[in-house]
């Protein structure tokens, strides 16, 4: 884990073969209470990701973020347009479809205090998803193992319990079970706006380590500039369930040109565009320090 805040991503590949791709997508949610009437939730969405690529999804609250993840998962109903999966369209896929899909596409959630069974081990719950896919219990207990190093987790960690876990580590123990399939792509909804900095740090470093040593690709939804910057190749700018403006990730969030991605990148209390980049330069920094203390002092994150 050595990559700093602004040494993330690699540079896209320029002839990535495309992963996932989505055309023209309309997804309304039924109307219900106050909403009588359907609610369009996204309009008109245009975006792929390649193999081995991020995709950062950037907007504020309500924009449409998760929905579009949603979406991709299946979890959200397409009104039109179509998604597209190694050229597969799995727009409409039912059930039986879902779970062969499920073997390459992934999740991991905000919460890493809500998103693994309490009652479990960590053992049980990185072992279920190769269990449904039937994996012998010999054959899962090795995966388990290999999955436990491979988030910078002791291999004791099968036989406890989520709750003897800091929010990063059991956040290390989501990306674990979502990749227990090796799967091709994860949509991450904000995987790390839950933790504090360092610890943001770590598990970002985290997602880029398993990238560059499984090839997998991100869609990773986040409402931070800086935390997209750091882990996208190329970003995507959502507004009132529109995207509003995309391209490679370090033009987008420096110099952006739609007003709205302007406006985001000014949000902030500090008004200056000066004072701004003092800041976001000092929080980098505080960021790195933090990490290699923790580093010098083997504290996991
Ligand atoms: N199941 C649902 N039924 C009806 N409306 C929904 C549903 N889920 C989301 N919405 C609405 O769709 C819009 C987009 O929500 P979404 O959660 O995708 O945005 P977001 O950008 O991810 O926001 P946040 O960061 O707050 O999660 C919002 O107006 C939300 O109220």
């Amino acid at each position: 884990m050595t990559a700093t805040l602004d040494s993330g991503a690699a540079p896209a590949a320029r002839d990535r073969a495309e992963l996932l791709r989505v055309d023209d997508l309309v997804v309304e949610y039924p109307g219900k209470g106050f909403r009588a009437k359907p609610f369009r939730a996204l309009t008109d969405i245009n975006i792929s990701i390649g193999q081995g690529e991020t995709l950062g999804l950037v907007g504020e609250s309500g924009s449409g973020k998760t929905t579009l993840g949603r979406a991709v998962l299946g979890l959200a109903p397409v009104t039109a347009g179509r998604i597209t999966f190694e050229g597969k369209d799995i727009s409409h896929a039912g059930r039986k479809d879902r779970r062969t899909l499920s073997r390459d596409l992934q999740v991991v959630f905000q919460d890493p205090y809500t998103s693994l069974n309490p009652a479990l081990e960590i053992g049980d719950i990185l072992a279920e998803p190769l269990a449904v896919q039937g994996t012998s219990p010999t054959a899962a207990m090795t995966r388990v193992r290999e999955l436990l190093d491979q988030v910078g987790l002791p291999s004791d960690a099968i036989h406890r319990l989520p709750r003897e876990f800091s929010g990063g580590q059991r956040q290390r123990v989501a990306i674990a079970r979502a990749l227990a399939l090796s799967p091709k792509l994860i949509v991450c909804d904000e995987p790390v706006s839950a933790l504090d900095l360092s610890t943001q740090a770590r598990v970002l470093d985290l997602f880029l380590q398993i990238q560059r040593d499984t090839g997998v690709s991100y869609l990773f939804v986040s409402h931070d500039l800086d935390v997209v910057r750091h882990i996208s190749h190329r970003v995507a700018v959502m507004y009132h369930g529109e995207i509003v403006e995309q391209g490679p990730a370090d033009v987008v969030t420096r110099d952006p040109e739609h007003p709205y991605t302007q406006r985001l990148l000014l949000a902030s209390p500090v008004p200056d565009p000066d004072r701004q980049e003092q800041r976001r330069a000092d929080r980098h920094r505080l960021l790195d320090l933090q990490r290699q203390q923790n580093e010098q002092a083997g504290v996991p994150a």
